[in-house]
């Protein structure tokens, strides 16, 4: 049964089998076409994928590219360092420009690696690092940057920056735009700010000069400048202030003439134009300091003259150069501003020093004139010598001197004087006194005139007496002023410049019309009081000694008799009948003998003896230290001196004589009494005789 079984299940199942193939067979021919169809779906997306994934890469490549390109192109450096390697990977050339390199491998060992190369740069690159590290990274967004080597490539960028991975390393993209103009600018603000604040404070002149220079070295590197400063007086250029040169350079500027031919600057400050010399070595204009340009190294000079406000060449800017060198026109516009500037201080400087002297000089004047106005009048002469001495010294002159035209004779008499010491005073050249200057000098100072005469103005032949005296050379000035009352020259006021080259200063020149008005003032009133001192002792009419000063000449003989007990004598005289020749010639006949008697009294006494006008017709003679014996002698020498006269009006004109000798106790009354009692005897006794007192 088995086997019946058995042969029925393999005929099942082959029959079975056989009726299942055809739909095993589709099954897997379904499942092998999904399975083909599913890879190639598969190969299709994974060539989709590849070949987007290549396109991407190509697109990043090109975009780099195209950055790179951009970078290079820009004017805004742009460059990558290498934190670990500190190396420089990229720098478009912006950046290889600024930092004066033509490759970044240049860059990274000629700058990155070379803290030299920095000079006085804020930080260099290989602090920056260290810089960054300190700074919050918020507060270094950006920064300003100096990356130039020297003064002389000096580049500015205002620099951000970026931290970014290259190559698998950390980098720092740094890009800068050039900002060196705005700090040029800047700088040179601020060095103006300078000049204008050493203007306005009290800096010297070289010390804002110096300034000055600095900004015309910040615009317009590469020169050395010198301003020089033109004397107005002597015509020469003398240095101002300036770059740093070799001494003997500095010194062959110095006192450079302004004259043409006379080096760039003189030439400049003389032609009032610009003056460019391109090779020094071989110009003719600077022939005489071709050694020194040698020496300093120097070769091309350019000079621009400082004009003043009024026109007037003020000094000169000079910019030399070590090779041959012409400016450019920019070059021209960037000196306009340090010109201007070097104008206005020498401008400020002088108008501050003529204030200052104008201070100085109004003391001065003030101090003069007070000296002058409170002369005492019994000390004038020593006054005027102490004016002379203040006159000397305010007008820095070496001798002054005083001379005052003679009453009488019209003779000019030096009286006061003042020498600078070691200069001899003239008053001792007594081998050769000031000879009597003729009336035309009148017309050679007039009221107003003011004379100098030196080199250039030499003195007329009138005056050669002041060339001899004052050993007036060739270099020397001698200046002379008028001293008028009205317009009548009583003076001449004098002073000597000794020194080579001398001159007189405008401003003080102006002062000295009033000083001399003053000192006239001074000799007028020293007059006056010398009238009235005169008059107030003397007798108008006969000039000799009036009543009053004769008695108190009287109290001091016989003071000084008592007190060394010497002796004098006393004459009294009186006209012999006088009124009768005042009746037949009138009284201006009389007047007429009463001063010649006077003079014949003046001639018959010597200095010691005083003569004197007692009143109407008597005169009165005081002998010191003379007895009466002597004083006898005189009396009859004057009797007979009148007696034998020829008048003027025909009369015969006699004189009768008392005449007494001072005894111990005498009072002046006592012995003009016993005078007058001799007197009065010789008239008595028959007139034109002496008699003596008891
Ligand atoms: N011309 C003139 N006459 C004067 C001056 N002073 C006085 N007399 C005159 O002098 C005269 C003096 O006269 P008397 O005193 O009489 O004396 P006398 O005529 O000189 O006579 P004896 O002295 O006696 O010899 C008077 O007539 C005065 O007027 C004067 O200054 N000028």
């Amino acid at each position: 049964m088995l086997t019946g079984l058995g042969d029925n299940w393999w005929d099942t199942g082959q029959r079975a089998l056989f009726v299942a193939l055809p739909y095993l067979a589709i099954g897997l021919a379904v499942a092998l076409g999904a399975l083909v169809l599913y890879v190639r779906r598969l190969k299709r997306s994974v060539d989709l994928l590849s070949f987007e994934a290549g396109t991407s890469s190509r697109s990043l490549r090109n975009a780099n590219r195209e950055l790179k390109t951009l970078f290079d192109q820009s004017r805004i450096a742009v460059f990558l360092l290498d934190k670990q390697s500190s190396s420089v990977l990229y720098a478009n050339a912006t950046a290889l420009e600024a930092f004066g390199v033509r490759t970044p491998q240049e860059m990274t060992d000629n700058v990155l690696h070379n803290p030299d190369a920095w000079g006085p740069a804020p930080y260099s690159l290989l602090d920056f690092e260290k810089a960054l590290a300190e700074a919050s990274p918020a507060g270094m967004k950006s920064f300003e940057w100096r990356v130039g080597r020297s003064q002389d490539h000096e580049v500015w960028l205002d620099c951000s920056f970026s931290f970014l991975t290259y190559k698998s390393n950390r980098a720092i993209m740094f890009s800068g735009v050039n900002i060196t103009a705005r700090k040029r600018a800047e700088h040179q603000e601020k060095l103006h700010q300078q000049v204008m604040a050493s203007m306005a404070g009290d800096r010297s002149l070289q010390e804002t000069l110096e300034r000055v220079v600095r900004v015309a070295e910040a615009s317009m590197p590469g020169g050395r400048y010198v301003v020089m400063l033109r004397d107005s007086g002597q015509g020469r250029l003398r240095w101002g202030g300036g770059s740093l040169f070799p001494a003997a350079f500095r010194q062959a500027l110095e006192d450079m003439p302004v004259r043409y031919g006379e080096g760039a600057p003189g030439t400049a400050a003389f032609t009032r134009t610009r003056v460019i010399t391109e090779n020094m070595l071989t110009d003719e204009h600077w022939h005489s300091r071709r050694q020194v340009l040698k020496e300093a190294g120097i070769q091309a000079c350019w000079s621009e003259p400082i004009v003043g406000r009024g026109g007037e060449v003020l000094g000169t800017f000079d910019i030399y150069h070590d090779d041959p060198w012409l400016p450019s026109d920019e070059d021209v516009d960037a000196l306009t501003g340090p010109i201007f500037l070097a104008s206005l201080a020498i401008e400020r400087h002088r108008s501050r020093l003529e204030l200052e002297q104008m201070v100085v000089s109004e003391q001065a004047v003030r101090r003069i004139s007070t000296e002058l106005l409170t002369i005492e009048p019994d000390a004038v002469e020593e006054g005027l010598e102490g004016i002379c001495a203040s006159l000397g010294r305010y007008f820095r002159a070496d001798r002054v001197f005083l001379c005052r035209v003679d009453d009488v004779s019209q003779e000019l008499n030096l009286v006061n004087e003042w020498a600078v010491e070691g200069l001899p005073p003239l008053r001792e050249q007594v081998i050769n006194p000031l000879p009597v200057i003729p009336v035309s000098l009148d017309a050679l100072l007039t009221v107003s005139r003011l004379q100098i005469f030196d080199g250039h103005n030499p003195l007329p032949p009138m005056l050669e007496c002041f060339a001899e005296h004052l050993a007036l050379g060739d270099s020397r000035s001698l200046l002379l002023k008028g001293v008028y009352q009205g317009d009548r020259l009583i003076g001449v006021l004098g002073m000597v410049k000794t020194a080579m080259a001398a001159t007189w200063q405008p401003e003080h020149l102006a002062n000295i019309r009033l000083m001399v008005q003053l000192l006239s003032n001074v000799l007028m009133r020293q007059k006056l009081v010398r009238t009235l001192t005169f008059q107030a002792v003397h007798d108008q009419l006969t000039g000799l000694y009036n009543r009053h000063k004769l008695e108190s000449f009287m109290e001091q003989e016989v003071a000084r008799c008592e007190r060394y007990g010497s002796t004098f004598s006393v004459i009294i005289f009186d006209l012999d009948f006088f009124k009768s020749i005042n009746d037949r010639f009138g009284h201006t006949g009389g007047d007429a003998v009463l001063e010649e008697v006077a003079a014949i009294v003046g001639g018959g006494i010597r200095e010691s003896e005083i003569a004197g006008r007692w009143g109407g017709e008597e005169f009165l003679i005081l002998l010191p230290e003379t007895n009466l014996d002597s004083a006898h002698a005189v009396a009859e020498r004057i009797r007979k001196g009148v007696e034998t006269y020829r008048f003027t009006i025909p009369v015969d004109v006699t004189i009768s004589v008392g005449v007494a000798v001072f005894q111990p106790g005498d009072k002046s009354q006592n012995m003009l009494q016993r005078a007058d009692g001799a007197l009065y005897v010789a008239k008595n006794e028959g007139r034109n005789c002496v008699r003596l007192a008891a």
